[in-house]
C-alpha cells in the first residue's frame, strides 16, 4: 500500500530547503563544466539522453532528491496507477493512459474487459479502417481515394495529436510514409472552420470527430458547421466522417458516421495522444506502422519510469529537479524550447499537459495545500525565441528554468552549406552557446550588458525526430509531470477549474445574465 501525504509532511523535503544552493557560475566554469556536461546525463528512451549538468544540482542535491523519490514512494505510486488503482480520486477513475502502449504491470480489468486488450483491439481496428482507406477500399461515393484527413476536436482531442502530425510530417515525406495530408479544426471562432473547408477539397476529405466525452461546445458545433459543408457540396456527411469518442459518450451509438472508435474514461483528454485519438489522424496520415513505432517509443520510457534509482529514471529526475527549482528555489515559470522546427505545436501541447494536470491548489483529498504547485509552462522553437523574449530569460528579474530538445540531424536531410556551416550546425551551435550563456553569464562593467547567469537549464538531445523518438519524448513529459503531482500530492488528472467558464457561457448564450456578466455580454454583442 502506498501512503498519500503532503509534501511539506516529508523529512527528506525538509532536508532539501536546508542544502546549501548551486551556483551554475561557479560549477559550470573551467574543466568542471566540462565534466558535468560528459557526467550529467541520463539514457531516455529511443536513444535520446537526458542532460541536466546546467541544472543547480550537485550530489548532495541529487541525494536529497534520491531519498525524497524514496519517501514519497514515487515509483510505488506509478506501479500502482498502472495496476489500476483509482488514482484519480476526483473523479474516482483509473489512470490508464501508459496501458495504450505497452503492458507494464498485472492485467488491468474494468467495465468487465481487460484494458490493455481492449486499446490494442482499437488499434487494430484502426490499422485496420487505415489501411483500407489508403488502398482505396474505403472511398467517397463516387469510388474516389480520400486525400485528406481533418480531425475536429479540442483540448486534448487536438493539442497532442497535432504537434504529433506536425512533428512528424517532414519526416514521413523524407521516408515515404505520407499518406495522407492532416488538417485540424478545433476553435469555435467559425474562421478557423471556414479557412481550413476553404482550404481543402471536401469531396476527397475524411472528418474524424473526436471528443471523449461527445458533449464539447466546441466540438459539436464545428461538426455541424463541416457537415453544413458537406451538405452544400451535395455529399453525404455520414459517409466522410468518423467519430473517436468513449463508449458512454452520446456519439458512440449514432448512425452518423462511417466508423467509431472508442477510448475511455480511464484516459484523460491530455494523455490521450497514444490511444485512439492520437492513433486515427495520425494512422490515416503516416500509416499504422508509424504509429506503432511512436507507441513503442513511448513504451520504452514507460518502462524506464519503474526505475527506483533516480539517476537510471530520466522522468522522475526531471520531475524532482522540477520540484525542487519550483519549491526551494521559488521559481515560477518554466520554458519548452525545441531546437526543431517540427516540434512547433509541441510547447502548446505541454502547455495543457502541465498545467491541466498540476494547476491545483487542494490536494487529492480535496484539502488545501501550503506549498506552490504546477509552475506556469510556455515555449517556442529557437532559434526563432532567441529574437523574442529571450532577453527577458537573459536579464529579467525572475529565473525561468529552461528545458531545451535539440536534434544532431534535421528531417528532411536538405541542407547548405554557408560560411564554413551547415544551417543544422548553426541551429545546434545556438543551443549549446544558450545553455552556457545562461548558466555562466559574463561579467560587464556596463550594467546593461552585465549577464549575471546562474540560469539552469536541461537538454534532451537526440540524433534525429522520429516517430520513436517523438514516442518517448512525450511519454518523458507525461511521466515527468506524473511524478510531480504524487510529490505534490495532488490529483493530476481532474481539471474542475475549467468548467465554470463554461457554465457562465452558456448563462450568456441564454441571455440569463446581470451585472458585470451582462455588461460584459453587451460589449460584445452577444
Ligand atoms: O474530448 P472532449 O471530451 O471533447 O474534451 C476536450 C477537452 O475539453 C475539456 O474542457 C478539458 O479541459 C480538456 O481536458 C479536454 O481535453
Amino acid at each position: 500500500m502506498v501512503n498519500w501525504s503532503n509534501m511539506d509532511t516529508l523529512g527528506a523535503y525538509n532536508a532539501l530547503t536546508k542544502v546549501a544552493k548551486v551556483d551554475l557560475t561557479e560549477v559550470m566554469s573551467g574543466e568542471n563544466g566540462a565534466k558535468r556536461v560528459k557526467e550529467m546525463t541520463v539514457p531516455m528512451g529511443a536513444g535520446l539522453n537526458y542532460n541536466y549538468a546546467s541544472k543547480q544540482v550537485n550530489e548532495e542535491v541529487l541525494d536529497c532528491l534520491a531519498k525524497l523519490a524514496e519517501e514519497a514512494q514515487l515509483v510505488d505510486k506509478y506501479e500502482a496507477l498502472y495496476n489500476g488503482e483509482v488514482v484519480n480520486t476526483g473523479e474516482k477513475r483509473l489512470v490508464l493512459h501508459q496501458l495504450t502502449r505497452g503492458q507494464l504491470g498485472n492485467d488491468v480489468m474494468a467495465d468487465g474487459v481487460n484494458k490493455r486488450e481492449f486499446y490494442a483491439n482499437e488499434q487494430a481496428r484502426i490499422a485496420e479502417f487505415a489501411n483500407k482507406v489508403h488502398a482505396g477500399e474505403i472511398t467517397n461515393a463516387a469510388g474516389e481515394k480520400f486525400t485528406t484527413v481533418v480531425q475536429i476536436g479540442i483540448g486534448g482531442s487536438d493539442l497532442g495529436p497535432r504537434a504529433m502530425y506536425l512533428a512528424l510530417e517532414n519526416w514521413a515525406k523524407k521516408n515515404n510514409a505520407f499518406k495522407m495530408e492532416a488538417k485540424f479544426i478545433s476553435n469555435v471562432d467559425p474562421d478557423d472552420a471556414a479557412a481550413v473547408l476553404n482550404s481543402i477539397d471536401v469531396a476527397h476529405s475524411l472528418f474524424v470527430l473526436v471528443s471523449k466525452s461527445g458533449t464539447t461546445l466546441e466540438t459539436l458545433t464545428n461538426e455541424s458547421f463541416v457537415k453544413d459543408a458537406l451538405k452544400k457540396a451535395g455529399l453525404d456527411a455520414s459517409k466522410h466522417m468518423i467519430a473517436v469518442t468513449s463508449q458512454t459518450s452520446p456519439l458512440a451509438k449514432s448512425s452518423d458516421y462511417l466508423a467509431a472508435f472508442f477510448m475511455d474514461d480511464y484516459i484523460g483528454g491530455r494523455f490521450s495522444s497514444t490511444s485512439s485519438v492520437g492513433g486515427a489522424v495520425l494512422s490515416l496520415a503516416f500509416g499504422p506502422e508509424v504509429f506503432a513505432d511512436f507507441l513503442a517509443g513511448a513504451a520504452e520510457e514507460d518502462l524506464l519510469s519503474k526505475n527506483k534509482d533516480l539517476l537510471k529514471n530520466p522522468a522522475m529526475l526531471d520531475a524532482l529537479i522540477g520540484v525542487y527549482e519550483r519549491n526551494v528555489l521559488g521559481y515560477p515559470c518554466t520554458t519548452v524550447l525545441p531546437y526543431s522546427q517540427a516540434l512547433s505545436r509541441f510547447p502548446a501541447h505541454l502547455q495543457q499537459l502541465d498545467m491541466e494536470s498540476n494547476g491545483k491548489s487542494v490536494n487529492r483529498f480535496g484539502e488545501a495545500i501550503n506549498y506552490k504547485t504546477g509552475p506556469v509552462i510556455f515555449g517556442e522553437p529557437g532559434t526563432n525565441g532567441q529574437h523574442s523574449f529571450y532577453q527577458l530569460l537573459h536579464q529579467g528579474t525572475d529565473i525561468v528554468p529552461l528545458q531545451f530538445i535539440g536534434f544532431r540531424n534535421n528531417q528532411l536531410e536538405t541542407d547548405v552549406d554557408i560560411q564554413g556551416s551547415t544551417s543544422q550546425q548553426k541551429l545546434c551551435a545556438n543551443v549549446a552557446a544558450q545553455i552556457v550563456a545562461f548558466a555562466c553569464g559574463k561579467k560587464d562593467d556596463n550594467a546593461n550588458k552585465n549577464f549575471a547567469g546562474n540560469r539552469p537549464s536541461s537538454i534532451i538531445v537526440g540524433d534525429k525526430l522520429t516517430p520513436k523518438a517523438l514516442g518517448a519524448l512525450l511519454a518523458h513529459f507525461e511521466n515527468k509531470i506524473m511524478f510531480q503531482g504524487f510529490v505534490w500530492n495532488i490529483n493530476s488528472f481532474d481539471q474542475e477549474g475549467v468548467q465554470l467558464g463554461k457554465v457562465l457561457a452558456k448563462k450568456v448564450l441564454a441571455h440569463e445574465t446581470e451585472g458585470a456578466l451582462k455588461v460584459y455580454s453587451d460589449l460584445l454583442n452577444i
